[in-house]
């Protein structure tokens, strides 16, 4: 790495006229074919990038010391976090797989790297006098790349950072010598309250110098309050104060060359440093993951909508073509480039949900928590639906499986977070906007055949299955920072968590079955016929009944011998002989008369007699005597109901009596004569009386 700025180690630079250290048409009169005029402009060159350590500009360093060896120096604005100088921050950036292949090329490419302590939300941006002596003397060209990108942060500090700090730096860039040109990066959404969005500064919601002014008064419960209003259509913080950015930038940019760069939603790399790199969440990456991990099932997005994602390789191709044209031609105005790709090579939000989901499942990741299969939708109602079912009802059964086994619950607090990200996102992916790309066309026209494979930034040539494929896989190893000879161990994951699915499936199956549908008796009249009869034949024989009726038990024919016993049981039931009638009865109950073994019962009772109804129901039993015993002709009666511990008394000369509650207690008394039949509970009593 190069020694700070601070240090006043920088050789000094012979200014060069852009014009004559390029091979401008307009100057050399024709451009040969396969000259790379790009890398070779950058030779020599100081460059100022600011947001070197965020995502965007790591690739951009990357690039321009692999693309461009011959450029002289990279001054870095960083800014000390976490108790990091600016130097340690950017040697622990440098560590990143993403300068591998660089590393690989050039093992000494740090040299030209000099880190430059800034705060750019400091008045000055907190450079020191000499380092704004050096950064003025030297650089001939400024990649403005810092922001804070989140959609969530407060007004006042979006303003700092996004305006004022342009702001400021456009105003030394003013002071710079030999300044060739000023890049900016935007955003395609600056203007998302547009649908169609040309490559020109639209007028600003507000002028940015009276907001800056207004805001600095007020204290920040007041800012809050009224942000609402202030950023009306625009969707966050974030897009209105880019728009505002853009808007200074125009204001000041005075005599400077200047180019203001676009681009739509940033992606993984399509093909440098190599496809797939990723390092961040952001967009659609976190939602990516979270699909993955089995956490996300669905989401609010339009299946036709264009997705534009632009993988962030092109957009640094890109930004430096457009440092290399705005430099050598020096457009008359501020030259916007929409880097996009809905309106060259479009691709929607329903196609990558398709490809998303399949890369998953080939390639899982570690640990996930369900199957990832996930679905978007445009309609809010299914939506909510599907969240309070695949998300919310998931979460409870998991924090209170972790609660009973001494854990912390924090699936709720993931999914609530979850929801606030994806609740800020989803402005983006239920609607379509249409770019004008005119000057990237433009500019790829400008290019030599060398350039624009060097820097290439033709998304026709982009295969949206293949780069959705490895931007999945980047996030597995680069994001998540996992190893795919572990695919196998997470496959294996996979199918456990599908046995379990099924047998959790299997289970609540069951219990709606029990709970809901095997008490109505609708739902019986329907299922019966498609049940399996599962008496034997000879108890056909000699005990048959009608199943496919509402009719159960018609007693055929001649009483079978005294110690028959008790027939049919389907399902939970029981089974008995008539003169010890009783059993364990968990949910059902069969009654039956005296002398006739019982019949059938299937589900939760029949309860019949020959010459009465069965007689009472209380609650959730019956209750029923029959004198005589059942007859052939009559068929049972009432075919009842949810007997959950139920019981059933009877006896043979009296009707029974007592029946308490829902059956915890039942009490029988009766009969003289034969032996009592109390059940208590689940029969864990029996007695005669
Ligand atoms: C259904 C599956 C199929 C998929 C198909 C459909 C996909 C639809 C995707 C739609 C995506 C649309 C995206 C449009 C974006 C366009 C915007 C314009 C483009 C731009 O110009 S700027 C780039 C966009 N900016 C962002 O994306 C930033 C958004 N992020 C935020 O605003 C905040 O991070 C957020 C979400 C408010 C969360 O704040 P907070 O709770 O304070 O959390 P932190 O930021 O501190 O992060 C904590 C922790 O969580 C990680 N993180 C952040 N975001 C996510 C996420 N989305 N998912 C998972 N994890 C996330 C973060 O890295 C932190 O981790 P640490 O380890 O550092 O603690
Ligand atoms: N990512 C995307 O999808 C898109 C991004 N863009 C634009 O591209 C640019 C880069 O975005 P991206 O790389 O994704 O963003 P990142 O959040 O990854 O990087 C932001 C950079 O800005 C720096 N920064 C933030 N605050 C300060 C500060 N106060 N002083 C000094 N430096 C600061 C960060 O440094 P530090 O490490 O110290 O925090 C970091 O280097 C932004 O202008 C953004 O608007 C446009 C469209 C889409």
């Amino acid at each position: 790495m190069g020694r700070r700025l601070r240090d006043g180690n920088v050789a000094s630079h012979t200014p060069q006229n852009p014009r004559t250290n390029s091979c401008s048409r307009w100057e050399l009169g024709v451009c040969a074919a396969v000259m790379a005029c790009v890398s070779e402009f950058y030779a020599g060159k100081c460059v100022l990038i600011t947001g070197a350590t965020g995502f965007m500009g790591k690739v951009l360093v990357e690039k321009l010391l692999r693309s461009c060896p011959e450029v002289k120096a990279l001054y870095l604005l960083i800014r000390t976090k976490q108790g990091q100088s600016s130097q340690q921050r950017i040697h622990t950036t440098l560590q990143s797989k993403l300068f591998d292949r660089l590393r690989e090329e050039n093992p000494d490419f740090h040299k030209k790297i000099i880190p430059v302590s800034s705060e750019l939300t400091q008045p000055g941006l907190a450079l020191s006098d000499e380092d704004v002596q050096t950064l003025t003397q030297n650089v001939h060209i400024i990649f403005h790349c810092a922001a804070t990108i989140r959609f969530d942060e407060p007004l006042k500090h979006a303003l700092q950072l996004n305006v004022i700090a342009t702001q400021q730096l456009l105003s030394l860039a003013q002071q710079m010598q030999q300044l060739h040109a000023f890049i900016h990066i935007s955003t395609a959404y600056a203007n998302c309250n547009r649908h169609h969005i040309d490559e020109v500064i639209y007028p600003p919601p507000v002028e940015p110098g009276k907001l800056i002014h207004s805001l600095e008064w007020m204290d920040d419960a007041i800012i809050r309050d009224i942000t609402p209003r202030l950023i009306g259509d625009w969707p966050n913080t974030y897009t209105y104060t880019k728009a505002l950015a853009e808007c200074v930038v125009q204001q000041e940019s005075g005599k400077l060359n200047v180019g203001i760069i676009r681009p739509s939603i940033v992606g993984a790399s399509w093909q440098e440093p190599f496809p797939g790199w990723i390092d961040n969440f952001n967009g659609p990456s976190g939602v990516f993951i979270a699909a993955g991990k089995g956490i996300l099932r669905t989401m609010r997005a339009s299946n036709d909508a264009v997705a534009d994602l632009i993988p962030v390789d092109v957009v640094i191709n890109l930004t430096l073509a457009a440092g290399w044209y705005t430099a050598v031609h020096r457009p008359k105005s501020v030259l916007v480039y929409n880097c996009t790709t809905g309106g060259i090579n479009p691709f929607h939000w329903g196609e990558i949900e398709h490809h998303v989901m399949s890369t998953f499942k080939r390639n899982p990741l570690e640990q996930a928590f369900r199957r990832p299969n996930a679905n978007i939708t445009s309609n809010y109602l299914i939506n909510q639906y599907w969240i309070l079912v695949s998300h919310k009802f998931p979460a409870l059964l998991y924090d209170l499986f972790l609660r009973l086994s001494g854990q912390k619950p924090q699936m709720m607090r993931i999914f609530n977070r979850l929801h606030k990200a994806i609740g800020l996102l989803e402005y983006f992916s239920s609607q379509d906007w249409e770019w004008n790309s005119d000057n990237m066309n433009m500019l790829m026209n400008q290019l030599s055949t060398e350039d624009r494979k060097m820097f290439n930034f033709d998304v026709r040539q982009l295969n949206w299955p293949e780069y959705i494929e490895n931007y999945c896989i980047g996030t597995k190893k680069y994001v998540l920072n996992e190893d795919m000879a572990d695919i196998p161990a997470a496959r294996q994951h996979l199918r456990k968590l599908r046995n379990i699915r099924y047998t959790f499936n299997t289970v609540l199956l069951v219990f709606i079955w029990r709970v809901f549908i095997a008490r109505s008796q609708m739902a019986r009249n329907i299922c019966d016929p498609l049940l399996p009869d599962l008496t034997t034949d000879t108890q056909k024989l000699e005990y048959p009944y009608q199943q496919n009726t509402a009719i159960y038990c018609p007693c055929l024919g001649p009483a079978p011998a005294h110690q028959a016993p008790c027939t049919t049981v389907y399902g939970r039931m029981t089974v008995y002989d008539r003169v010890w009638p009783y059993d364990r009865v968990r949910q059902c109950m069969a009654v039956y008369d005296s002398v006739w073994p019982c019949t059938t019962v299937y589900g939760r009772m029949a309860v019949y007699d020959s010459v009465r109804p069965c007689t009472t129901v209380y609650g959730r039993m019956t209750v029923y005597d029959s004198v005589r015993p059942c007859m052939a002709v009559r068929p049972c009666t009432t075919p009842y109901d949810r007997v959950r511990q139920c019981m059933a008394v009877y006896d043979s000369v009296r009707p029974c009596t007592t029946v308490y509650g829902r059956v915890r207690q039942c009490t029988a008394v009766y009969d003289s004569v034969r032996p009592c039949t109390t059940v208590y509970g689940r029969v864990r009593q029996r007695m005669a009386v």
